[in-house]
């Protein structure tokens, strides 16, 4: 029986001797890597926090003390630590454990959100509310040096640091990553030390040979010693946190199980807020996940655990906008680019490479990409904001008033728009083509293939007036669809028999609408299929088109709530036309975790699943006008 099956929750960590916690900490590295060479996930970042979890879990007591985890894919070895190491093997997958904490899965687990730089300001809130209780707990938050330059982050801790009753220790996991070498000030006042880590050990030895000197060594050092704080603030950032009027105990290495608890413990007897900032890395441990260059195994594709060969993941969406920008980029000297700290998953490093002083890494700060860029624009040039389409939901306001107000011409490229599937409820791109109707004069396309992803993204850089938006979902790219016509400014992919049903499909959900129009082609219902393109504005020749049709069905990829099908209908409405609307769309709720295609079969956007409900509904018109019938709430 190895160690770790000894270990059912985290009070059976306390009797282990460093000896063995050594052992269990290999234990754990070992399944993390045998599971995530299968499944692909977060490995480089639980690598990297054994130790540090193993020490929180020793010195706190969890669930009574709060353990809470900024984006939270770090937390799998707070879950293996918290009884659930035997369920490991099903990790991300649908009915297994999530890749983020999961209040159903545990009392131990509290925040589910995976968006970054939030973990600081529950951890407040939590304090807070046990000093007015007056409950002896503590609230321990994890955060990483790249959560850490989000603006919520420094908001907290504005906060934090008055809040003197409050027994708060934020542990700084700080590997220097986010993907890539976290940037900023921020990251390098904490690079700083982290290649200057024998600062201290110098100046030790200085101190001896100085004190050694009678006379003038003693003063001397003294000297020394002032500039050391000088040079330790120089070099530390510790200066940065304690100036805020927060304690600070580090840097600690944290891959040091021992010095890390007694660091903790320190911080502990505090009593108040107190930063715990370990120095750890991204990978620890494994070497192919250390010597990874681009992300040191963030969330690698399943891999081969001799090599570290990732199985390749084949062409997707990101990859033709990667493509595509970099054309763009080289016929368009007033476009640049803007990351939120993930140059690589949004398809921005090549145009990185060849065009380095037109491209931003602003950190994960979605707030102060959206008005850099507004500022960007108003200084004549174009920039492009790429960005997963759930983290555009933080930076609605700039986009509102920031970009649109002042009509600017910026262009977000939303990935990962509509259902992600693998990293659960906060991950799904499902908000965008709701929260974005609302913005005046903002234009939104969805492109349903590659070809047009290069079409509208174009079209989207020729607007210099207003902010225009691209989106496009996890995954590879279907096949290219050509139209057989064109209504306005969309394109008609079908067009056949009499004009029974109208399908408008948004985005990827043509692929599927082409499915539909087969199965209703072959029941002998007359279908039209028209791709709008552009799903913001309406198009009028759409309204046109709903108008000489018996029903009209929505197909969006995106909340069914306030989405494209929403506005589509009250444009109808509006326009007087008639012709009964049914909106299919992603149900208005926090989805589960499982697979894309999986999720998308369970919540009916299926070529199957949509014919028959339309089947279902033509044959039950009685008088040959269909009943209107809208079933979800506008
Ligand atoms: C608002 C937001 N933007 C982007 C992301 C994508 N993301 C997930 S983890 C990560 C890097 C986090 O770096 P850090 O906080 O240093 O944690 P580490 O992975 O190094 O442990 C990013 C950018 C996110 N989760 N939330
Ligand atoms: C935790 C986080 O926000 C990202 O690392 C997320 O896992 C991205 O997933 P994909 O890039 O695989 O879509
Ligand atoms: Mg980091």
């Amino acid at each position: 029986m190895s160690l770790l099956d000894s270990i059912a929750g985290p009070r059976d960590l306390r009797a282990l001797t460093p000896e063995e916690l050594e052992v269990l900490a290999a234990e754990i590295r070992d399944l993390l890597v045998q599971t995530c060479s299968r499944i692909g996930g977060h490995l480089g970042p639980n690598l990297g926090v054994v130790e540090l979890t193993l020490a929180i879990h020793r010195v706190f007591d969890s669930p009574r003390d709060r353990v809470v985890f900024d984006t939270g894919h770090q937390s799998y070895v707070h879950k293996i630590l918290t009884g659930r190491g035997g369920q490991f093997d099903g990790l991300r997958k649908e009915g297994g454990l999530s890749g983020y904490p999961s209040q159903a899965e545990s009392d131990h687990d509290i925040v589910e959100n995976s968006h970054a730089s939030t973990a600081l300001s529950y951890a407040d809130g939590l304090a807070k509310a046990y000093a007015i209780r007056g409950e002896d707990r503590h609230t321990v938050a994890v955060i990483g040096d790249g959560a850490l330059t989000g603006g919520m982050a420094w908001e907290a801790l504005n906060n934090i640091a008055i809040a003197k009753d409050s027994r708060l220790v934020i542990v700084v996991n700080d590997n220097g990553r986010s993907y890539t070498p976290t940037i900023g000030g921020l990251a390098n006042a904490l690079t700083t030390l982290r290649t200057n880590p024998r600062y201290e050990q110098v100046l030790d030895l200085v101190k001896k040979r100085l004190n050694a000197v009678p006379g003038v060594g003693p003063a001397a050092y003294d000297a020394l010693h002032a500039m050391k704080k000088g040079l330790k603030d120089a070099l530390a950032p510790q200066g940065l946190f304690e100036d805020l009027g927060l304690k600070y105990v580090g840097p600690v290495d944290g891959h040091d199980t021992v010095a890390m608890e007694a660091a903790l413990e320190k911080a502990k007897r505090f009593g108040g807020p107190v930063i715990v900032h370990a120095l750890t890395r991204k990978g620890f441990g494994y070497d192919a996940a250390e010597r990874h260059e681009a992300d040191q195994f963030h969330s690698p594709q399943p891999f081969d655990i001799e090599t570290g060969e990732e199985k390749a993941r084949g062409r997707i969406w990101t990859d033709v906008f990667s493509d595509e920008i970099v054309r763009i980029g080289q016929r368009r000297k007033d476009v640049v680019a803007i990351t939120a700290a993930m140059m690589h998953p949004v398809g921005l490093d090549h145009f990185q490479a060849r065009f380095p002083e037109r491209t931003f890494d602003v950190g994960i700060a979605e707030q102060h990409a959206a008005t850099s860029a507004a500022g960007l624009a108003m200084g004549g040039l174009h920039p492009v904001v790429a960005v997963y389409a759930t983290f555009l939901n933080r930076a609605f306001d700039q986009v509102l008033m920031d970009c649109a107000l002042h009509r600017t011409g910026v262009t977000f490229v939303l990935d990962r728009a509509g259902v992600t599937g693998d990293d659960g409820a906060s991950h799904n791109g499902m908000w965008d083509m709701s929260v974005l109707q609302v913005v005046p004069g903002l234009r939104l396309a969805a492109p349903r293939d590659a070809a047009r992803l290069r079409e509208l993204l174009n079209e989207a850089l020729e607007v210099d007036d207003a902010p225009t938006v691209v989106r496009f979902p996890k995954g590879p790219p279907p096949a290219d669809v050509e139209a057989v016509g064109k209504a306005g400014g969309a394109d008609v992919l079908v067009r056949n028999g009499t004009k029974d049903v109208l399908v408008v499909a948004v985005g990827s959900m043509n692929e599927v609408a082409l499915g539909v129009a087969d199965r209703l082609v072959a029941q002998g219902i007359g279908v039209t299929v028209v791709d709008p393109r552009w799903v913001k504005p309406v198009d009028p020749a759409i309204v046109e088109l709903a108008r000489e049709h018996r029903l009209v069905v929505s197909v969006e990829d995106n909340g069914i709530v306030g989405g494209c099908g929403s506005v589509l209908l009250q444009t109808l409405v509006e326009a007087g036309v008639t012709t009964p609307v049914r909106l299919r769309g992603i149900p208005q709720e926090f989805l589960q975790h499982a697979k894309r295609a999986a999720i998308l079969e369970r919540i009916g956007l299926t070529p199957q699943a949509l014919a028959l409900d339309i089947v279902e509904y033509m044959t039950s018109a009685d008088d040959g006008r269909l009943p209107v019938d809208v079933d979800h709430p506008v």
